[in-house]
């Protein structure tokens, strides 16, 4: 397969918002973030090319403490060097998604000029994240709140267990996203649901996630717990619809839609001209040529 070259540096070279030329220095927030430590980002890269990315400090609720932003940044840039990746789901552990910043770490930075690095920190992370050429699902179980809320925007898709719920709180913290969740919202939702969402703080379940589009699927309850699947193998299962094929092919299946949700026509055109020209005479290409295969 040929190397994607694109006239879309934004998207495929740097996925970062923010860099030395916005002022911003990624090592000076990384070292005072790592003052807050507790929990981890645990990555386990699976041979079916799907990886699960797990949110763990249960103590707290999956909360996130300041080294686990700097865990999540170094594990996102481990998948974009997953040459054989198709897929990845990120969860929280013991059953619960994330509780937003760990407010002990949000009361000690409580001065702007940190909560705006904090910030900007977080929307590189998780733009990088949503940007990875990787089909991404959050497994929404438990609570999903503030900036665990905005985690699951910065993923292609959502499912949510049933008693689970994504709730934007910002507004009851005194608060709007700044993790970049208001501006991923708004092109999931439409801007009036999510003026309701945020305005309201509401508490979204799975049948109101599903009817507003915010949610893409709903995990099952099987009331018989020795045949229930758990909701990682669910979520597996969901996602493998989608990465069936190799790692280049489905690699190129989301960048294109990628330059699609983000790039202006001109440019998107472009770019999936580009990446066409990757994928155009490469085996699975020649394969499907040679076994004359029909679509029905
Ligand atoms: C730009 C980002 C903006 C943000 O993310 S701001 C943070 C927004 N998140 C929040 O305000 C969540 C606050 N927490 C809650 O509402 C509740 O704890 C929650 C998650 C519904 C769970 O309720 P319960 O099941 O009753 O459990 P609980 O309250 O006893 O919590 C268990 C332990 O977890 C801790 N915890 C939960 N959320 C936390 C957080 N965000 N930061 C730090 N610690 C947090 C909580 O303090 C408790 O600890 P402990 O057992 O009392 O030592």
């Amino acid at each position: 397969y040929g190397s994607v070259s694109t006239s879309s540096p934004i998207l495929f070279c740097s996925g970062s918002v923010y860099s030395s030329i916005h002022g911003f220095s990624q090592e000076e927030i990384k070292e005072k973030l790592l003052a807050f430590p507790g929990g981890s980002i645990d990555l386990l890269k699976q041979d079916s090319g799907i990886a699960v990315l797990t949110i763990n400090n249960p103590p707290r609720m999956n909360a996130f403490s300041g080294a686990m932003m700097v865990d999540l940044e170094e594990k996102v840039t481990q998948l974009e060097n997953w040459t054989d990746g198709k897929g990845v789901i990120v969860q929280g552990a013991a059953q619960t998604f994330c509780s937003g910043s760990d407010l002990n770490a949000v009361r000690a930075m409580s001065n702007s000029q940190d909560g705006m690095k904090m910030c900007m920190f977080m929307q590189n992370t998780l733009t990088r994240l949503l940007r990875l050429p990787l089909i991404s699902v959050a497994l929404v179980e438990g609570n999903a709140l503030g900036g665990g809320a905005e985690l699951t925007t910065a993923c292609d898709f959502r499912l949510m267990a049933s008693g689970s719920v994504i709730q934007f709180v910002h507004k009851h913290m005194g608060l709007v996203p700044g993790w970049g969740g208001a501006a991923r919202l708004v092109t999931l939702v439409g801007s009036r649901n999510a003026l309701k969402l945020l305005g309201g703080a509401v508490k979204v379940d799975s049948e109101l996630g599903v009817h507003i589009g915010l949610a893409d699927g709903v995990l099952k309850v099987d009331l018989d717990a020795a045949r229930a699947e758990t909701g990682l193998q669910q979520a597996e299962s969901w996602l493998s619809q989608y990465t069936k094929g190799p790692a280049p092919v489905i690699k190129a299946v989301k960048k294109v839609v990628l330059s699609g949700r983000e790039l202006s026509l001109s440019d998107a055109l472009r770019t999936e001209k580009d990446i066409f020209g990757s994928v155009w005479g490469g085996p699975a290409n020649l394969q499907a040529l040679a076994s004359k295969s029909k679509h029905k």
